[in-house]
């Protein structure tokens, strides 16, 4: 069974690796979502895979950091594309959701990376 949580914060950002003319050189903005996607067995005693509240409450601490901050100060975030985002939340989410499956980060309703483990 696959259950996804899906969360949402707002960061400045600029993408350093981008040649200067690119317009995401510059400082800019985005409504970040990121959905964190679970999978394993369904428990026979609760009924679900993980408890939601669960995944709300491992998250919290790295959505602070992330919620209403300029990313490229965060550190591992120095290049804050969607890929590396997912990556960083992956790398910090893994251990305490053993059974994470793929982080998303979506940029724009448009433009998301996922990333599913090495
Ligand atoms: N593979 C990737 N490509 C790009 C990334 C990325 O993280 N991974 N990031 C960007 C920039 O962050 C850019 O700001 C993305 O914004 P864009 O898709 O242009 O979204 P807008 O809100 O500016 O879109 P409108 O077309 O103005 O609606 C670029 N590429
Ligand atoms: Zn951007």
């Amino acid at each position: 069974m696959i259950i996804t949580q899906a969360f949402h914060f707002e960061a400045a950002h600029r993408l350093p690796a981008v040649p200067v003319g690119h317009r995401c050189y510059a400082l800019h903005g985005h409504s970040y979502r990121v959905e964190l996607r679970l999978e394993g067995p369904v428990d026979p005693q609760s009924g679900w895979v993980v408890d939601f509240f669960a995944i709300e409450n491992a998250f919290a601490p790295l959505l602070a950091i992330l919620d209403h901050h300029y990313l490229n100060e965060i550190d591992g975030l120095e290049n804050p594309t969607a890929e590396n985002i997912a990556l960083w939340i992956w790398q910090r989410m893994r251990a305490q959701l053993p059974l994470l499956a793929a982080v998303l980060v979506f940029e724009t309703p448009h433009c998301w990376a996922e990333y599913r483990g090495d």
